[in-house]
């Protein structure tokens, strides 16, 4: 089951999009608008859906490719086709187990666990509890599958800069990713081990970046950013602000950034607006050069490493036989106790997962 986030596909969408996706959140009223704006802009239409599609034929044809025969079927957190859609469908092809797999490779309450939270609310709205079982595969940030795409974007964005004649000394690499409340960062991954500043949602990403550096042989220095903040002002959530960044390079001599959208596996809206529109046209107003590296999208690497990765689970394939990039990974199968726990929403019941 190809799990995304969904999003609105035209303009009469976007408000219950937004009121679906935040629901009990308590984002300000500014920043929906904010978004709605970023929405309509585009015509109310975000790409997510779309790249899904393409994401769920790309993977029906590798696994077509290798003579597996697994049916997929596709359902979105916060807008149709959802979940419980994709359950209903399942139990009319006469299935019984579903394996998850998010379009998100990192551990974070909002990129992990509230899958598993929707995965269980849609077993229970669809009242097919019995009928379904659901696992979820593992977090993948550090899959060859999905690194490869990054390592072929920098590689490509630091030989163009070469051939424009800029000096590496004078580029800075941003890693941008998603940021999250401090306190869910803090709570991110298994509740037994220390992962430092940010838990194990930021070292997650500092250790793929470094992964990503290392493997396009990249010498510029580079840091990890964050983007599409929400909450309320009062509220931490994890800094520095890609724009901020931006601002204070030409200060340290830089003269082009290359952003790496580490966080993300599609060019949907956080994509196009939070990075492609504002930190561009943030790095022009700096007089920066800027390229913006592609997501894994349908990279093959990706789409095979995806099926790798659903088919490690079905078969039970030791955990050091597993690809994984990071000393981190590979990462667990069966999230651990109080992984990933919300501080602000509380308990909620979640499948696939160690209960606490
Ligand atoms: C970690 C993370 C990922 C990456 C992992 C993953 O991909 O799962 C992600 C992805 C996405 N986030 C998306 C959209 C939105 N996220 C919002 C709000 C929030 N995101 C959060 C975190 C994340 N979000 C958080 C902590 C909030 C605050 C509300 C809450 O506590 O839950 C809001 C509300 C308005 C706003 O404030 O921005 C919107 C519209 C879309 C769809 C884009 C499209 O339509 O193309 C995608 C892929
Ligand atoms: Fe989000």
């Amino acid at each position: 089951m190809l799990a995304g986030f969904g999003g609105p596909e035209g303009q009469d969408d976007v408000i219950p999009f937004l009121r679906n996706v935040t629901r009990g959140r308590g984002i300000p009223d500014e920043r929906l608008e904010e978004v709605a704006h970023h929405y309509r802009h585009f015509g109310g239409v975000s790409p997510i859906n779309e790249q899904n599609r393409r994401l769920k034929a790309a993977v029906e044809a590798e696994l077509a490719s290798r003579g597996i025969d697994l049916p997929v079927v596709w359902g979105n957190r916060n807008w149709g086709p959802y979940v419980a859609d994709a359950l209903r469908e399942a139990s009319e092809r006469g299935l019984s187990t579903l394996l998850g797999l998010a379009t998100s490779a990192y551990s974070s309450y909002s990129s992990c666990r509230q899958y598993r939270e929707d995965f269980a609310g849609a077993l229970a709205e669809t009242g097919l509890g019995d009928a379904l079982r659901i696992d979820k595969v593992r977090q993948y940030f550090d899959h060859p599958g999905f690194v490869e795409p990054f390592v072929e974007g920098l590689r490509a964005a630091l030989a163009d800069l070469a051939e424009r004649g800029i000096a590496e000394s004078a580029i800075r690499v941003l890693f941008a990713t998603h940021s999250i409340p401090t306190a869910d960062a803090e709570r991110s991954g298994p509740r037994d081990r220390d992962f430092g500043d940010g838990g194990a949602y930021a070292a997650q990403h500092r250790a793929v970046a470094e992964v990503v550096m290392r493997d396009a042989g990249a010498d510029a220095a580079w840091q990890l950013v964050y983007q599409s903040r929400s909450g309320p002002a009062t509220q931490p959530w994890l800094e520095p602000d890609v724009n901020d960044v931006i601002a204070g390079l030409p200060a340290q001599g830089v003269e082009a950034v290359v952003i790496v959208p580490l966080g993300f596996v599609s060019d949907h809206m956080e994509v196009l607006w939070d990075l492609d529109t504002e930190a561009t046209a943030t790095a022009a107003e700096h007089g920066l050069v800027v390229i913006r590296t592609p997501t894994p999208g349908t990279h093959p690497a990706y789409v095979s490493g995806l099926v790798d990765l659903v088919l490690e689970r079905v078969n039970g394939t030791p955990t050091a036989e597993r690809p994984a990039l990071t000393e981190l990974g590979p990462w667990y199968d069966v999230c651990r106790p109080g992984c990933c726990e919300n501080a602000r929403l509380g308990f909620k019941p979640a499948i696939a997962g160690v209960a606490p």
